[in-house]
């Protein structure tokens, strides 16, 4: 490997109590609110086919009008303790709220620009609510920060000129001040979810972005970064020159998830997940495939089974409100993590083969082994190969502690675990496996 001095400045994962609360959460909320909620996606009776957040970006929208919507925003139904306690019942461990998305809106009264929801209607703090409200709730808060800020005059996607680079110095400092503005007006946050950092003019900040990540770090002791913030002195993002991975996570899995374990390189990881296809901010009108609770649920238990996070994402729409649908996701969610979150919380990657019939996990701390089961053999049949120095020794339901399931060799390291459910499964269940392991 080469020298670097912005590379990563950490091989491995972090080790600390910190990140190890992190690594255990399972599942997340993502909030996506801001000014964009007000149109939902439509413009003048246009329907913006794109992701309702970047309806600036969109050509039939006009640019002054849209930075005009704030004097509009005047969300009364907003109610941060509700929005806390609906991400408490679905069993979310943390939530990641956008301070600020690319248009450069500011939930909070910073004192570094005009354009912030102190200059709204609205006038109050929305972040200060939302984080007193999901501290409350214990749910650690993460703020979400994008790099990219449509609105600020020194912004700029590449440096061409010499006054590009002029504006950009004023647009660094501005960047800088308002983070650190958030960390000391929002102590209680665990860490930055950073994103619109895909610029070239970013890109070039090697060093200024290094140094800034160091400050920020010091403000709060532990605060954790993802890889998706900075990128080392040749370009690269995510992962520096020697391909080691830059920040305290991987944020490469967005709207998607890794397929095997190879696929995440040892790194903590987390997944985002829109509920409609690509839609973070309210669009009053989904269109396409809308994900299902057992669909959700398949992907944090996933996710899990993988090392990883699944954070699930909610866009309020411009009175404040949670939409019908999220709602219904949220408490379907809840139910099922009422029945089965020892299978998430705490838990990570079993290193048995991977079988059809769904995914293993297993709890960090006690060893317990979960079988959690989506997709039932018509033979009732649950195929498990188990390493070389395990024997499975009793399987129960998770919700049944007294059922015992038949475990037959079938031969060395290959078992069935017999099943038939009395009732049609409408939902995932566990069966728990425990196992002999000798040397
Ligand atoms: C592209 C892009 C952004 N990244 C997601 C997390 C949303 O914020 C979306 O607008």
């Amino acid at each position: 490997s080469i020298t670097l001095k912005h590379g990563a400045h950490r091989l491995g994962k972090r080790t600390d109590k910190q990140m190890q609360t992190w690594r255990n959460y399972g599942l997340g909320q993502f909030i996506h609110w801001g000014v964009y909620a007000i149109p939902g996606g439509h413009w003048e009776g246009k329907y913006y086919p794109g992701a309702a957040e970047w309806i600036r970006s969109w050509k039939e929208m006009p640019k002054e009008a849209y930075d005009n919507l704030y004097k509009q925003f005047n969300p009364e139904k907003f109610n941060a303790r509700g929005w806390a306690k609906q991400a408490k019942e679905m069993g979310a461990k943390y939530v990641i709220i956008t301070t600020k998305h690319h248009d450069g809106f500011c939930l909070w009264p910073s004192k570094y620009t005009d354009y912030t929801i102190a200059k709204s209607p609205y006038k109050k703090d929305i972040i200060g609510q939302l984080v007193d409200a999901y501290d409350a709730e214990g749910i650690d808060v993460y703020l979400y920060f994008s790099i990219i800020d449509w609105n600020h005059p020194g912004y700029r996607s590449s440096l061409k000129t010499e006054a590009d680079r002029k504006e950009y110095e004023d647009f660094k400092t501005f960047t800088r001040n308002q983070l650190v503005e958030l960390l000391e007006r929002y102590p209680s946050t665990k860490g930055l979810w950073f994103d619109g950092s895909w610029d070239k003019a970013w890109i070039e900040q090697a060093e200024f972005a290094d140094e800034l990540g160091r400050e920020l770090r010091e403000m709060i002791p532990g605060l954790i970064i993802g890889s998706r913030f900075r990128a080392d002195e040749n370009g690269n993002r995510h992962f520096d020159t020697n391909g080691d991975m830059m920040g305290d996570y991987e944020q490469g899995w967005e709207r998607k998830i890794p397929e095997t374990i190879e696929d995440i390189h040892g790194n903590d990881w987390d997944c985002v997940m829109t509920i409609p296809e690509n839609q973070w901010g309210y669009h009053s009108d989904w269109k396409g495939h809308v994900k299902t609770s057992n669909e959700l649920i398949e992907m944090l238990v996933k996710s899990v089974s993988l090392d990883g996070n699944f954070v699930l994402n909610f866009g309020p729409d411009g009175e404040g409100n949670i939409r019908p649908e999220e709602t219904k996701l949220a408490a379907e969610i809840g139910a099922w993590m009422d029945v089965n979150k020892e299978v998430v919380y705490g838990c990570g990657y079993l290193d048995w083969k991977k079988q059809d019939w769904g995914y293993y996990t297993v709890n960090r701390e006690t060893g317990k082994k979960y079988m959690v089961v989506f997709n039932m053999p018509v033979s009732g049949a649950l195929r498990v190969k188990v390493p070389d120095n395990t024997r499975p020794d009793k399987a129960y339901l998770l919700e049944q502690p007294e059922s015992d399931i038949t475990i037959e060799e079938i031969h060395r390291n290959e078992y069935f675990v017999h099943y038939k459910p009395m009732t049609p499964v409408k939902k995932p269940f566990v069966i728990v496996i425990e196992t002999t392991e000798s040397d």
